[in-house]
């Protein structure tokens, strides 16, 4: 009990009370704990923790797509799984939005959910394919800007068709 409060809110919406002093003083309380995803309902808020953290797996993956959303904690992949879902069952497009700041993390946040998105669809190779794609892409339209050593200079509008004949993007 005291570890998770320790862990902070991971719901900014249950915060009481809820103010920017709040809000930002619990993503403070996760960050320091390495917790860099926070909720605020069905929202996802990143905090870049600017190096190499153990967040990522194909298990994990598959751990997030095995459950209901909110029954882990707030991830990339539970919004990832939960919009794989809404493909699978309903065949439904779905466009997972991602915005911030220069180098608040959001090619990072995309490559992320590409990943995801690839295991979920068992294309075996796909998760690797689409890494070596991104780094050709960045290699020739990144550059190191004052706010991002790997700035994106180049629009990237990633979009994945899947068998049920819808995009995700
Ligand atoms: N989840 C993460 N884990 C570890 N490092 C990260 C993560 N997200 C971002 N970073 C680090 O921060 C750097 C900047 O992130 P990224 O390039 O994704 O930002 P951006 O928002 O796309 O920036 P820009 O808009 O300038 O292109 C990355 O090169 C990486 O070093």
């Amino acid at each position: 009990m005291a570890d998770a409060e320790a862990a902070g809110q991971a719901d900014a919406v249950l915060l009481a009370p809820l103010s920017e002093d709040t809000f930002l003083h619990n993503l403070h309380v996760r960050y320091k704990r390495d917790i860099i995803y926070t909720y605020v309902g069905n929202a996802l808020v990143s905090v870049n923790p600017c190096r190499a953290l153990p967040l990522y797996s194909a298990e994990l993956v598959r751990a997030y797509l095995a459950r209901p959303p909110y029954q882990l904690p707030p991830h990339l992949y539970a919004i990832t799984a939960t919009a794989y879902r809404w493909v699978r069952d309903r065949n439904e497009t779905q466009c997972i939005v991602i915005t911030g700041e220069s180098g608040a993390g959001k090619t990072e946040a995309a490559r992320v959910c590409l990943q995801c998105a690839a295991v979920a669809g068992e294309e075996r190779g796909a998760a690797g394919a689409l890494t070596a794609a991104g780094t050709l892409l960045e290699a020739f339209g990144n550059a190191a800007t004052a706010l991002n050593h790997n700035a994106s200079r180049f629009v990237l509008f990633p979009t994945r068709h899947t068998p049920h004949s819808t995009a995700y993007v």
